[in-house]
């Protein structure tokens, strides 16, 4: 089956989520759903994070442009869908509401066509392909692919199986903002090691997030310094 019958399905599966692509069973970005999320409050920033720009390209078209490259599937995850409509994919709605990334997450998976997502937030400014593309090939044999550091998990730049979703449900359900890593437990989790996220991204910048103006000043800073 090529990528281009995957995509052919496309449009009935998003109608009906959770119907399989056949032949799934080798998991790499080329059979991967990219979910963005886009839900959140920015209210740390004070303005919507997506429309940051970071050398003339606002961090939502950063990433979009870089998903569309590595994923043949990319949804976006927002309660505001109107910001996003020049967006050339899928944007779909959380369906647990203010659960925060947990339920953005959920949302994702749920409208997936593929068993495996990567997910992403939408405000990492400094996102590197080849690591991504690291990870995917890391998969098969687990639910979930995390990178940690001695600063802990980034669940926000992770994969995911659609094998989560009963127990991020069973989440969303008991809890209001929850951890992200409650989703962890029972499932076959690759934690990739510091040593290796070191040799993908030496000055440390590809797992950067921004929440405060001071993060985007330290973001910039780095931009000049390379
Ligand atoms: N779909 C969805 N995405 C969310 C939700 N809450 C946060 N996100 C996204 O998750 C990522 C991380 O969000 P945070 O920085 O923790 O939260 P935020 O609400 O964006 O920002 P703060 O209000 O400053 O905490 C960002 O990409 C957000 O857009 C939510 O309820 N739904």
């Amino acid at each position: 089956m090529t990528n281009k019958d995957n995509l052919d399905g496309k449009a009935d599966n998003m109608l009906n989520p959770g119907k399989r692509f056949p032949g799934a069973c080798h998991a790499t970005a080329q059979r991967m759903t990219g979910i963005i999320l886009s839900g959140g409050k920015s209210s740390r920033m004070g303005l919507n994070k997506a429309f940051l720009e970071i050398d003339g390209e606002r961090l939502i078209d950063r990433v979009v442009r870089q998903f569309k490259s590595l994923f043949p599937e990319v949804i976006l995850v927002t309660n505001e869908p109107l910001l996003y409509l020049d967006q050339d994919i899928p944007l779909v709605s959380d369906i647990y509401k203010k659960k925060g990334p947990l339920g953005g997450l959920y949302a994702g998976l749920y409208y997936a066509s593929y068993e495996y997502a990567f997910l992403c937030a939408c405000d990492m400014p400094y996102l590197n392909v080849e690591f991504i593309r690291y990870m995917t090939e890391r998969i098969d044999g687990y639910d979930i692919v995390v990178p940690e550091t001695s600063e802990g998990f980034f669940p926000l730049h992770a994969i995911y199986s659609r094998r989560c979703l009963p127990g991020i449900k069973n989440l969303l359900e008991r809890g209001d903002r929850l951890k992200m890593t409650g989703c962890f437990k029972g499932m076959r989790v690759f934690f990739v090691p510091e040593s290796v996220i070191r040799t993908y991204d030496p000055d440390g910048t590809m797992l950067l997030n921004i929440n405060t103006e001071e993060d985007l000043k330290r973001a910039l800073a780095f931009r000049q310094r390379r």
